[in-house]
């Protein structure tokens, strides 16, 4: 479904004497992640994560290696086939970004008008169609007694599960999460991590969590890379009792990183 094969992705970063410097966000990174696998992407803060997501939806490019998404070498593509791959692919963020001016149905069907007002030729999904389809896609979340609400009614869940429904409203193959839970409690995080968990299992959908929080990892992904400073150190199986202790050591080091950091 998504296959890293010797990925590099190197930016140059401005210095104050004017200077560029190279930095390699990911180094040689090789992975694949397999249809309906709930797949963890876990590492400190600059340890090329958010690089790693972004190159899945194509808003990135390898500096080296390639990324294959469904058989498609992603560098192949063209601008409109680019485009229309990144529709198969849905993302959900930790601020949620749902626009405080519409109702939480026209949220979630905004990427099917997008979608008619961008395709030139092929169907074209009606608006009723595109209201109807986001009512079923609140439903499945559990949402559909708030369509007509405006996001700041909501509680953080919600809005989370609002973003899940307008993520999968294209019905993608994949559904990308950044930090999806880190602005929750944990009551609002298990409810959307079960959430997600029904999407894998009705849905067959492929979902990459990158998020900080490793009992989230724990609890929802079946295997979970380890970035650190770009490089990929490891691929844990979660489900596995000896796996899951190399997933602790780790957990252990990350926890004691991340307290240094916000203290
Ligand atoms: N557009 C860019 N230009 C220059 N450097 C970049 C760019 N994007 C990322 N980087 C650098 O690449 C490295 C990896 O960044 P990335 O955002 O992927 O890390 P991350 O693990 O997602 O971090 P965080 O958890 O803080 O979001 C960092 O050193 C970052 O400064």
């Amino acid at each position: 479904m998504i296959e890293f094969a010797q990925v590099t992705k190197s930016f140059t970063q401005r210095g104050g004497s004017g200077g560029g410097r190279q930095v390699h966000a990911l180094e040689k990174v090789s992975l694949s992640i397999a249809e309906a696998e709930i797949f963890g992407v876990v590492g400190e803060s600059g340890s090329g994560k958010s690089t790693l997501l972004r190159l899945i939806n194509a808003l990135e490019t390898p500096s080296a290696g390639s990324v294959t998404v469904n058989g498609i070498n992603l560098a192949s593509l063209r601008p409109a086939e680019r485009r229309a791959q990144r529709r198969r692919i849905g993302m959900i963020f930790q601020q949620f970004n749902l626009l405080s001016n519409k109702t939480v149905a026209q949220n979630v069907a905004l990427p099917l008008s997008l979608h008619r007002r961008r395709t030139a030729q092929g169907p074209r999904p009606p608006r009723g169609r595109a209201q109807e389809r986001a009512l079923q896609m609140l439903d499945f979340v559990n949402m559909g007694a708030h369509a007509s609400k405006h996001p700041a009614q909501l509680s953080g869940g919600e809005k989370q599960r609002v973003a899940i429904a307008r993520a999968l409203v294209n019905e993608p193959d994949i559904l990308l999460c950044d930090e999806p839970t880190s602005s929750l409690d944990s009551q609002h995080t298990d409810e959307v991590m079960a959430t997600l968990l029904r999407v894998r299992r009705e849905m067959d959908t492929s979902i990459v969590v990158v998020s900080h929080e490793l009992e989230v990892i724990r609890g929802a992904c079946d295997r979970a890379a380890i970035l650190e400073a770009g490089l990929l150190t490891g691929i844990v199986d979660i489900a596995a009792p000896a796996e899951r202790e190399r997933f602790n050591s780790y957990s252990e080091r990350a926890r004691r990183y991340l307290e240094g950091e916000t203290r």
